[in-house]
């Protein structure tokens, strides 16, 4: 067992409930990339509290399912429902002020910053603003924010298994802590929805199992997780539901039982 990982999650603010919808409803999406037809209607739900697996062969379209969910690029057609609202037309950053957070291939970090700094940086983003006269005005409020921002990271890194990383730059780490530096930047701020694209690539078992262990950690908080992965393994064991894609459609959705039995799925897919 990694250090901090069986500890609790630290506490900031419990994602709120959104009732019997889903947290994420996709209707009816398509994308077109001039003549490339790379999702054709595809509609899918993500319940908070439970992890959702998106698999499929190279080109099936996972990586624009997630760019169009996370806003970085519109559907062709479709709609997109985040947190009981409809966020179709809404970009990234919209989205991320509404709990969206995501991971990518190659894990993005702040270089050259410390791996504390890192998680901090991710976590103003989403207070202070007002510029040098409305610090001056809110100066005893932001003291004591920034002691509880600084406790918080505290934890987040503790959580993650970092602490003794802390002030070191985040690209002279190996890749394994990288992605969890990647992964403490996305849920410091306790996210309603977690987009993470291959997050076990080039990680070995232990960091893998890691991984996992956080994974299952932030479900059990009652975040939603949405995993694209091409380790069938690591899929079928995190997820509570698993929808495959191919050739830009949905050509099966289910339990992991019920897609590992699947025989469209294993021609496509699984071989
Ligand atoms: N910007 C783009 N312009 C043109 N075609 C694109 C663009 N992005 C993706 N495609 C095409 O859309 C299809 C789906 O690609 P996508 O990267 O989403 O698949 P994927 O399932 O993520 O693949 P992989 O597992 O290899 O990452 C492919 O045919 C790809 O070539």
């Amino acid at each position: 067992m990694p250090s901090g990982v069986s500890k609790p999650a630290p506490a900031a603010t419990t994602p709120a409930a959104t009732g019997d919808r889903p947290l994420l409803r996709l209707t009816g999406i398509s994308k077109r990339f001039g003549g490339v037809q790379a999702l054709t209607d595809v509609s899918l739900d993500v319940t908070a509290g439970t992890v959702r697996g998106l698999i499929g062969p190279n080109g099936a379209g996972k990586t624009t399912l997630f760019d169009v969910i996370s806003g970085i690029t519109p559907a062709t057609t479709g709609r997109v429902e985040f947190a009981g609202q409809d966020v179709t037309r809404q970009g990234s950053t919209g989205r991320a002020r509404l709990g969206m957070r995501r991971t990518f291939q190659r894990a993005q970090v702040f270089s050259w910053l410390s791996v504390e700094d890192n998680v901090l940086a991710a976590l103003e983003w989403h207070g202070g603003g007002g510029g040098v006269l409305a610090d001056l005005v809110a100066w005893p409020k932001r003291r004591s924010l920034e002691k509880a921002r600084r406790e918080r990271v505290d934890e987040v890194l503790e959580w993650c298994g970092l602490a003794d990383s802390r002030r070191v730059a985040a690209g002279s780490l190996p890749l394994g802590l990288q992605r969890l530096v990647e992964l403490a930047r996305a849920i410091v701020d306790e996210p309603r929805l977690l987009l993470l694209d291959e997050p076990t690539s080039g990680l070995d078992h232990g960091e893998s199992d890691r991984f996992g262990e956080l994974i299952q950690s932030l479900r059990g908080r009652g975040a939603a997780v949405l995993l694209v992965e091409h380790d069938a393994g690591f899929v079928m064991r995190m997820c509570d539901r698993i929808a495959v894609l191919n050739l830009g459609s949905v050509l099966a959705e289910g339990t992991p039982a019920e897609i590992q039995a699947d025989e469209a799925v294993r021609d496509a897919y699984l071989g």
